[in-house]
């Protein structure tokens, strides 16, 4: 039994197929990230779960029950499943303990813990107009969650924040499965916010589920270059560089390209072992540089901790078979 399952889910929205058959599980307290490009159908996604856009065919099964669209219930939405969209709304010129207690049906006991899950203890007397886009964030979050729900799902709560608000709504976030023992989806844009945090990654593309898997996994095993573009740099080498590194690592390219991410590259004194290139920019990052570097085909990126390199050196580029990837 899975606390929640999506089974073949599509939806239409203007004579437009937005999402083409979409199935996954979900087990309690794992937590599942939604990545994919402007479009790709992921709000959609969540919102069909949430039972606010109802699909042409399909069902979502949440704790064995089916979840019931727009166009069967009297106020869309169900109970256990809370939706925080990119744009939600707080009233307008109310002070925090008023928005909070007009929905709040917790215990004190309970509501003082998910206020101090949420970070906005401090906030109680503020009006909602007298506060940041963080705060106001994470005010609408806790009024969500004073229904207590067993599923939350979260739209981009990342975006518009600063790297502060962001920090801070990170371990609220961490803190909502951990202390609350609610599970979560999140949608995030940014790779660095869903690598660290999901047990498991769905990867959407023009409204289909093209990979699913741990992040290690989808960060280092992409499927496609779609799907490496989404988490950070990589390097597609051109048929006879990926021939000759394939030479080099012992590995079978069976007519693919090589993908290397940027870290894997490894710049060695080696000649006879890797292959040789001229080093075009240097980018300096602080804990590492990024180098270009002109192979007699490709240009690649390097990211390297070697801070001596200049434009012009020539270099010898080599990689371990570990970090061979074919798309
Ligand atoms: N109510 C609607 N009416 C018409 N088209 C819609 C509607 N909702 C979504 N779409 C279209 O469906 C597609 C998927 O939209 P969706 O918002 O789910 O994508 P997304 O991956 O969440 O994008 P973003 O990252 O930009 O939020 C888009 O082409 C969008 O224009």
């Amino acid at each position: 039994m899975s606390f929640l399952e999506v089974n073949d889910i599509r939806v239409a929205e203007e004579g437009n197929e937005v999402l083409k058959g979409i199935s996954f599980t979900q087990q309690e307290f794992q937590k599942i990230a939604i990545a994919g490009e402007t479009g790709s159908g992921k709000s959609t996604l969540l919102q069909t779960i949430a039972g606010l856009v109802q699909p042409a065919s399909g069902e979502v099964l949440f704790e064995n029950k089916r979840v019931q669209g727009p166009h069967e219930v009297l106020v869309p939405g169900h109970p256990g499943i809370a939706y925080l969209s990119q744009q939600f709304e707080l009233p307008q010129f109310l002070r925090v303990e008023q928005v909070l207690r007009y929905a709040n049906t917790l215990s004190e006991e309970q509501a003082t813990t998910l206020y101090e899950v949420c970070r906005i203890s401090h906030l109680a007397k503020r009006k909602t107009n007298q506060l940041s886009g963080g705060e106001r964030q994470r005010i609408a979050l806790a009024r969500l969650l004073t229904s207590w729900p067993g599923l939350l799902l979260m739209d981009e709560p990342f975006s518009n924040l600063d790297i502060g608000h962001k920090n801070i709504l990170k371990s609220v976030i961490q803190d909502i499965g951990e202390y609350l023992d609610i599970t979560c989806i999140l949608i995030s844009h940014d790779p660095l916010d869903t690598l660290s945090w999901a047990d498991e990654i769905l990867v959407l593309k023009e409204g289909r589920v093209i990979q699913r898997g741990t992040p290690k996994y989808i960060y280092s095993q992409p499927a496609d270059e779609y799907t490496a573009a989404l988490f950070g740099g990589y390097n597609l080498l051109s048929q006879s560089e990926t021939e000759a590194f394939a030479a080099l690592t012992g590995t079978a390219s069976n007519g693919k390209q090589m993908l290397i991410r940027p870290e894997n590259f490894r710049l060695v004194n080696a000649p006879h072992q890797a292959l040789s290139g001229k080093v075009n920019k240097v980018q300096y990052f602080g804990s590492y540089s990024e180098v270009e570097v002109q192979l007699a085909e490709s240009l690649i990126k390097i990211r390297t901790a070697e801070q001596e390199l200049t434009e012009g050196d020539t270099v010898q580029v080599t990689l371990s078979p570990a970090d061979v990837w074919f798309v």
